[in-house]
C-alpha cells in the first residue's frame, strides 16, 4: 500500500475512532438517562406523561445505538465546495454547543447525492467514498470520482463504481436478509423516498430488491414522519412466518424497532390461525363474494317466529305473545338504524319490550265497555319494568336476535355455509369445533367483526371491575396509613406532616396507581383489531385475496400503502389479476405504479433458464436483467430410480462451506428425500440459518440462498417453478426422476 493510501486509511480510521468515542459516551449517557427517567417523579399527570415520553425516547435511542454498532458509518461524500460528510445508519451529533452533525443519517436529504450522483449529474459532489469496516476497524475504501476535471487521486479509485455492490451481491448468505443502505441504487432510492401519502405499487421481477426497498422505505418513512408514524405505527405484511423471520433483522439493524411485522394469519387479535386449508378452500374463502355471503348470513340470524306460531312467554300477569308482526316491526326498526348486528340489537329489544308492554297494558287495563284504559302512566311504567327485566323476555329476544361473536358466528357459518354455490360450500365446510382457524379464516373473522359490531360491554365491565379493584387496594393502603398514624405522628411536632389519607382519596390514588401504557404503538396496534396504521407495506402483495384486501384497507383508512409484488410469481389459485382490479374498489385509479428492472440476486445464467419456463406459457415474457453473471451454468441430472440417493449426492456437492443451500421439492417427496440427509431442516417453519434447508415451492417465496437444488420440477406449476429457480445467488442444480418440463429440456 502506498503512503498516499496509508494516509487516506489512517484519516478514515481516526474519524471512525472519534465517532465510536462519541457513540460510547452517548450510549453510557443515554443508559443513565433512561435510569434517571425511570425513577419516580412528582405526582402530576403531566410529570408522569413527560417521564413516559422520555423513557420511550431514550430507550428508542439506546436500542438504535446498540443495534447499529456494526458498520455504523459506510460512506462519505466530498463536495466541490470543500465540505465533506460521513454517512451512516443513524445520525450522530457532536457534543458541542451547536450539536454539529458528525455522522449524517442515510435518510437525511444531505445524504441523497451519495445514492443518486453520477458523473453525468454529480449533484455538487467531487467524490463518493464507500468505507468497509470490520468491527471498528476500517478495512477498505472505494472511491468514485464524480468531478471529471478533478486530478487528485487517492489510490482507492473504483472506476466501474460497482465493486462494493458486486461484493455485497456475491457474499455468502446467512439465512437472514441484510440491509442495503451501503449500496441502494438510484431506481430503488426514488421508491424508498417517495411521498408517504397515497398508494404506491412497486412491481419487479425476482431479485430486483422489492423486499429490500419496501423495508428501507419503512425506515425512511419513520425518519421523515417520525411524529405521526411513531404514534400510528407502520405495518409490514409478509406471506409466511419463515419469511418474516428472514427479514426480521433488517429494520432493527437500521435502528428502527417501531414496526409491526405480521402475516395475514396474525391480523385478528386473539386468534392464532395455525390450521391449513386446501388450496380450493382458501380460494373460496378469499373470494370477494364471501363478503356478501357473510352479510346475508348475519341477516339470517335476525329471525322471526313462524306466522301463526308465536313465542309464548310466561309472565306473572299472564302469558306474553311475541308474534310474527311484533318481531317484524322490531326487526325493521333495528335494521333501519343501519348499525351492525350487535349494536342494532338494543333497538330490537326495545321495540319488543315496548310492544309486549302495550299488549299487557291493553289486556289488563281494558275497559269491557269500550272506555279508555284503566291504567295510569305509573301502572304502565311498572308493567314496562316488569317486562324489561323479565329473563324469559330476554331469552326470547336472544332466540330471535342473538348476541354474536365473530368466532361463534363464523364457526356456525362454516359448519353450514350458505349463499355460496354448493361446490364452494362443500370445499369450505368444517364441523363446528373441528380443526383450527386458518389464515384464510382471518379476513372472514374480521369481516364478521365488522358486520356484528364490537360489543365491548364485556371489555368495559372487565375494565370497571379492575378499576374497582384498584380503588379497593388504594383504600387498603389508606387504611394502613391511618392505622399507623398513632405511631408516626405521636409527636406533636410531626403533626404538621401530612399523611397520605389527608391529601388524597382512594379514587385518586387508584388513578395514580394505574400503570402508564409503556407499550409502543406497534405493540398496541397488534392488540387492537380496529387500529388505523400510519402506513402499511405489503410484500408479495399479489398473493392476497380480495377478502384480505378488505381487511387491510380497514386498517388503513387514510389509504397510505406501499404494495410490492410480481405478477409472474403469483401462485395459480391466488391470481387476483391486475393491480387495477385489486385497488379499484378502494382508490379508483389513483395509485402510483413503479417498476424495478434489475435483478440483483440471480446470475444471468440461471435467469436465462428461469425465463424459458415462463416463456413457454407467455412468449412475450421479459425477465429483469441480471446485474452479474458467474460463469456457472445450471445443470440437470436424471436420478434414475434412486431419487433420494441422487439428491443426497447433489446436496453434498452443493453444500457451501460458508453460506446456505436450499433443496426445493414438492412437499409429498420431502419424507423420501430427507431420509438419507443428516441435519437438514424442514417443516412448516424451518430454521433458515442452518446450512441446508428443505422447502416446498410455496415456502421458498421471497427467500434467497447461495445454492439451490430443485427436485422434480415437472410437478411444479409455472409460477412456483419460476420462484424456485430464481432463489439462488450462485449455483443451481436440478434433479429429476420423472420427465422434465419441456422448457427445461
Ligand atoms: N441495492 C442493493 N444493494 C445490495 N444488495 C441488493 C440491492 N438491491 C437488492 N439487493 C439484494 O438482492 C437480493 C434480492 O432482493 P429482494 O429479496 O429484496 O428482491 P425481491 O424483488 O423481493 O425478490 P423476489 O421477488 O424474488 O422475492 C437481496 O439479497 C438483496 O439484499
Amino acid at each position: 500500500m502506498s503512503t498516499r493510501e496509508n494516509v487516506e486509511l489512517q484519516k478514515e480510521q481516526e474519524f471512525i475512532d472519534r465517532l465510536y468515542d462519541r457513540v460510547d459516551a452517548l450510549r453510557g449517557d443515554t443508559a443513565q438517562r433512561v435510569e434517571d427517567a425511570l425513577t419516580p417523579v412528582g405526582n402530576g399527570l403531566q410529570a408522569r406523561l413527560e417521564r413516559d415520553v422520555l423513557v420511550a425516547e431514550r430507550s428508542g435511542l439506546l436500542a438504535a445505538l446498540n443495534a447499529v454498532d456494526g458498520s455504523l458509518c459506510f460512506g462519505r461524500i466530498d463536495l466541490r465546495d470543500g465540505a465533506a460528510h460521513h454517512i451512516g445508519r443513524i445520525g450522530i451529533r457532536e457534543d458541542d454547543t451547536d450539536h454539529t452533525p458528525l455522522l449524517i443519517d442515510w435518510r437525511a436529504p444531505v445524504a441523497r447525492p451519495f445514492y443518486l450522483a453520477t458523473g453525468h449529474t454529480p449533484m455538487g459532489l467531487r467524490r463518493r467514498r464507500h468505507l468497509t469496516t470490520e468491527g471498528r476497524t476500517v478495512t477498505e475504501l472505494h472511491d468514485e470520482i464524480l468531478d471529471l476535471g478533478d486530478r487528485e487521486r487517492t489510490g482507492f479509485e473504483d472506476p466501474s463504481g460497482d465493486a462494493v455492490l458486486l461484493a455485497a451481491l456475491s457474499s455468502a448468505r446467512t439465512g437472514r436478509m441484510g440491509d442495503i443502505v451501503r449500496t441502494i441504487q438510484a431506481e430503488q432510492d426514488r421508491i424508498i423516498r417517495a411521498p408517504h401519502r397515497g398508494v404506491l405499487v412497486v412491481e419487479g421481477g425476482p431479485g430486483t430488491g422489492k423486499t429490500a426497498v419496501a423495508l428501507h422505505r419503512a425506515a425512511f418513512l419513520l425518519y421523515e414522519h417520525r411524529e405521526l408514524l411513531a404514534k400510528r405505527a407502520v405495518l409490514v405484511v409478509g406471506p409466511n412466518p419463515a419469511f418474516l423471520r428472514y427479514i426480521g433483522e433488517v429494520l432493527p439493524a437500521l435502528g428502527e424497532t417501531g414496526v409491526m411485522l405480521a402475516t395475514q394469519a396474525e391480523l385478528f387479535p386473539g386468534v392464532h390461525a395455525r390450521g391449513t386449508d386446501t388450496p380450493r378452500a382458501a380460494a373460496v374463502k378469499g373470494g370477494a363474494d364471501m363478503a356478501e355471503a357473510l352479510a346475508l348470513a348475519v341477516r339470517d340470524r335476525q329471525a322471526l317466529p313462524e306466522p301463526g306460531a308465536p313465542l309464548i312467554i310466561p309472565h306473572d300477569d299472564g302469558d306474553l305473545v311475541l308474534d310474527w308482526e311484533i318481531a317484524y316491526e322490531a326487526r325493521q326498526a333495528a335494521r333501519e338504524t343501519r348499525l351492525p348486528h350487535n349494536l342494532a340489537r338494543p333497538y330490537f329489544t326495545f321495540h319488543v319490550i315496548d310492544a309486549l308492554t302495550r299488549q299487557l297494558t291493553e289486556r289488563i287495563g281494558a275497559d269491557p265497555y269500550g272506555g279508555p284504559n284503566f291504567l295510569g302512566p305509573d301502572d304502565v311504567a311498572q308493567l314496562g319494568k316488569s317486562v324489561a327485566t323479565s329473563e324469559e323476555v330476554h331469552a326470547a329476544v336472544g332466540e330471535l336476535w342473538p348476541l354474536l361473536t365473530p368466532e361463534g358466528f363464523l364457526a356456525d357459518y362454516l359448519a353450514e355455509p350458505v349463499y355460496v354455490p354448493d361446490e364452494d360450500a362443500e370445499a369450505i365446510r368444517r364441523a363446528a369445533g373441528d380443526g383450527e382457524w386458518t389464515p384464510a379464516d382471518v379476513p372472514l373473522l374480521d369481516e364478521a367483526a365488522e358486520l356484528l359490531g364490537d360489543d365491548d360491554s364485556a371489555a368495559r365491565a372487565a375494565a370497571e371491575a379492575e378499576r374497582q379493584e384498584r380503588v379497593a387496594y388504594a383504600q387498603g393502603v389508606l387504611d394502613l396509613s391511618r392505622g399507623s398514624e398513632t405511631y408516626e405522628f405521636e409527636d406533636e411536632e410531626d403533626s404538621e406532616v401530612l399523611a397520605a389519607h389527608d391529601i388524597i382519596d382512594a379514587e385518586r390514588m387508584a388513578e395514580r396507581q394505574e400503570e402508564a401504557d409503556h407499550r409502543s404503538a406497534a405493540e398496541r396496534a397488534a392488540a387492537d383489531r380496529t387500529w388505523a396504521f400510519g402506513h402499511i407495506i405489503v410484500d408479495e402483495a399479489q398473493e392476497l385475496s380480495p377478502m384480505a384486501w378488505r381487511l387491510l384497507m380497514r386498517r388503513s383508512p387514510t389509504r397510505s400503502l406501499t404494495l410490492v409484488g410480481d405478477p409472474a410469481q403469483t401462485s395459480e389459485e391466488a391470481g387476483i389479476g391486475s393491480w387495477d382490479r385489486i385497488l379499484e374498489p378502494y382508490v379508483g385509479d389513483r395509485f402510483e405504479h413503479v417498476r424495478l428492472g434489475v435483478n440483483y440476486r440471480t446470475p444471468a445464467e440461471i435467469m436465462d433458464l428461469a425465463a424459458r419456463v415462463v416463456r413457454a406459457q407467455d412468449p412475450s415474457f421479459e425477465p429483469p436483467g441480471s446485474v452479474r453473471s458467474t460463469g456457472e451454468t445450471p445443470w440437470t441430472r436424471d436420478s434414475g430410480a434412486d431419487l433420494a440417493g441422487a439428491v443426497a449426492r447433489a446436496v453434498e456437492e452443493l453444500t457451501p462451506e460458508e453460506g446456505r443451500l436450499a433443496v426445493i421439492a414438492p412437499r409429498e417427496l420431502h419424507e423420501e428425500i430427507a431420509a438419507p440427509l443428516d441435519g437438514i431442516t424442514a417443516g412448516a417453519e424451518p430454521d433458515l440459518t442452518r446450512p441446508v434447508v428443505l422447502l416446498g415451492p410455496r415456502e421458498a417465496k421471497g427467500l434467497e440462498f447461495d445454492h439451490v437444488l430443485v427436485v422434480e420440477p415437472g410437478r411444479f406449476g409455472t409460477s412456483d417453478l419460476y420462484v424456485a429457480l430464481t432463489r439462488a445467488t450462485q449455483r443451481l442444480g436440478i434433479v429429476h426422476r420423472e420427465d422434465l418440463p419441456e422448457s427445461l429440456r
